[in-house]
């Protein structure tokens, strides 16, 4: 009886929205947020419920985000083609160790080199898409064909969502939406960095491949296949993130926390193998121009609210943080005001 559906169960997508917001408060997982309407009480709504999953878990997971879902299917299909070439194929876009382009294809093994903070076999590709893709096109997969213009077309769609979350969550402080996008993009533009993760399936006693870290930027979006091997620490727990289908799992860097004045809060987090299937992660990390100055936003900080964080540019951040490799949150701790 087609005619008497509802709108929401005549579009899929929709449907599968409301299933999955039923939030069960008594599990405990990072919340699944509809983005969908972001009008008057819609909106009011939306910039609560990310305000509140970045308070309390540093993690999300969006649908309704407005990225066309064959864009992202066929974004996971291409990345995992990438994966399954043959190593000599992968290696002709391998980053160069002995040069400061750190850019293109690791193997862990064959690249010389064990990544800080990673196991023996994670793979990954990395691409800087912004600003300065056009300097390393080179380190960009030309096979299969499709790579290239598929993610080119991925990244510009994630760096859009990115910001439309980042306007909500200045919004819900209080402030312009655009109040911590002009920070992060100051003065020339904000960075978006793509990197592709392989996990080999492996059973393994101590199943842990990438270390626990936050991540440095302002927010990342990672599109996974619906294999888990996500884990974001809650208390002394580490809890799988199981992944929506055509969701986005969205995670609070240490920048938001520090332009929030630490009321957003950026989670640790870890990669698992899984113990039967490969599984591929696209992860775009949108993150400040390196010249950016970062500190809690002025319009945020008074005599009660004090800032806790100094202030600092990005470039110094960054280097910090590659300095003190993945560890947990001691990046940022060492950025805090003492009292
Ligand atoms: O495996 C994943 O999906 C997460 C990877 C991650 O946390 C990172 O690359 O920073
Ligand atoms: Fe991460």
């Amino acid at each position: 009886m087609p005619h008497v559906l509802s709108d929401a169960l005549a579009d899929p997508t929709r449907a599968a929205a409301e299933h999955w917001c039923k939030n069960d408060k008594s599990k405990n997982v990072p919340p699944v947020i509809d983005m969908g309407g972001l009008k008057g009480l819609d909106r009011d709504r939306v910039n609560r419920e990310i305000a509140d999953a970045c308070a309390n878990w540093g993690f999300f997971q969006v649908i309704n985000h407005g990225v066309d879902v064959s864009l992202m299917r066929k974004s996971k299909e291409v990345a995992m083609e990438f994966f399954q070439l043959p190593i000599e194929e992968k290696m002709k876009f391998t980053r160069d160790p002995g040069s400061n382009v750190y850019e293109g294809y690791h193997h862990p093994v064959l690249s010389g080199q064990v990544a800080p903070g990673m196991t023996q076999t994670l793979e990954y590709l990395l691409n800087v898409y912004e600003p300065n893709l056009q300097i390393h096109r080179d380190r960009v997969p030309t096979t299969p064909t499709t790579y290239g213009p598929t993610i080119a077309e991925y990244t510009t769609a994630t760096r859009g969502l990115a910001e439309r979350i980042l306007h909500r969550m200045s919004n819900a402080l209080g402030v312009d939406q655009d109040a911590m996008y002009s920070r992060l993009a100051a003065p020339t533009g904000s960075r978006s960095t793509f990197r592709l993760l392989y996990y080999e399936p492996k059973m393994a006693i101590d199943n842990v491949a990438l270390m626990p870290h936050t991540d440095p930027g302002a927010l990342t979006l990672v599109l996974s296949d619906e294999v888990s091997g996500l884990q974001v620490k809650k208390g002394n727990q580490w809890l799988d993130i199981d992944p929506v289908p055509d969701a986005f799992i969205v995670n609070v860097g240490d920048m938001a926390e520090v332009l929030s004045n630490g009321r957003y809060r950026s989670a640790e987090h870890r990669g698992v193998y899984n113990k039967s299937k490969p599984r591929v992660s696209l992860i775009h990390f949108y993150s400040p121009d390196l010249d950016a100055t970062l500190g809690p936003l002025e319009d945020i900080v008074d005599d009660t609210h004090p800032a806790v964080f100094k202030s600092f540019t990005y470039k110094d951040y960054h280097t910090t943080f590659v300095t003190m490799g993945l560890s947990g949150k001691s990046c940022i701790e060492t950025f805090r005001i003492q009292k």
